[in-house]
């Protein structure tokens, strides 16, 4: 661990930092909260407020709401002690500084290979050596098909994967999907899934061995919410 990630762990007296991914798992995870007593103040589900940081009803708990990829790494770094970040996040980063107790159960989808519909029929995925694709999971997309002895050339894009093989960028590419419109609206198909996706808690390893009570309780609280959803 480098001293860049003993920085917000190491101190007791500062609050315990909760981030959250702002986006489409927020409104998911807030009931999940509120059954676990966890409240915070009301600027936070206003989409105009430009604050980052929000007191909340328990005392020394603070929430920063962050971009859904950077909560692993705001985690990770320990400059939040605990957070809620997709399965997708987690594998893409892979940070060993990482414990993820809770499946939250919210933000289910998948992470899937797709490509145009007319490849299909004729295309053998045993047979590939070598594939192109455009994914916003470079690390992931290389991992899985290196398990399979296929080299991935990986092309990162941020959004609007579905575009690259129309626009010639490549023929296939690895993204999400829920519930396959993007897809289909987009004239491909699915043809191999990665992995599965849902939301986690993730804890600092470090964090948890420094606060055991304050985050030991948090935890239990969230994972008596889930248990009662
Ligand atoms: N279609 C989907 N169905 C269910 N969960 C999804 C879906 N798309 C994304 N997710 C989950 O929600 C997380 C955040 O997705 P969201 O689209 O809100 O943000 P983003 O586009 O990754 O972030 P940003 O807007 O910061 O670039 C993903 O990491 C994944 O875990
Ligand atoms: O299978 P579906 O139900 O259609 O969901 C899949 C879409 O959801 C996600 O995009 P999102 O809406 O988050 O937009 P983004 O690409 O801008 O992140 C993902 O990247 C797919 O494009």
């Amino acid at each position: 661990m480098t001293a860049q990630m003993r920085r917000k762990t190491g101190n007791s007296t500062d609050p315990i930092i909760l981030a959250l991914p702002k986006g489409r798992i927020l409104p998911e995870v807030m009931p999940l909260l509120t059954r676990a007593g966890i409240r915070v103040e009301p600027d936070f589900d206003n989409d105009r407020s430009r604050k980052l940081r929000f007191q909340t009803n328990i005392a020394g708990l603070t929430v920063v709401r962050v971009r859904s990829f950077d909560v692993a790494t705001f985690v990770a770094f320990g400059a939040a002690h605990l957070g809620v970040a997709g399965s997708d996040v987690l594998m893409e980063f892979d940070y060993p500084e990482l414990y993820a107790p809770i499946d939250l159960g919210v933000g289910r989808c998948r992470i899937a290979v797709a490509e145009p519909k007319e490849l299909v029929a004729n295309d053998d995925p045993s047979r590939w050596s070598h594939v192109r694709v455009a994914t916003k999971y470079p690390e992931t997309a290389r991992r899985y098909f290196a398990t399979r002895g296929v080299q991935a050339e990986c092309i990162a894009l941020s959004g609007a994967m579905e575009l690259a093989p129309q626009l010639g960028l490549c023929t296939r590419i690895v993204d999400l999907v829920q519930t396959g419109a993007t897809l289909k609206a987009n004239g491909l198909a699915e043809i191999e899934t990665i992995a599965e996706v849902s939301a986690r808690l993730v804890v600092n390893r470090t964090a948890l061995k420094l606060h055991p009570e304050a985050i030991g309780e948090l935890v239990s609280r969230i994972q008596e919410a889930v248990d009662a959803a």
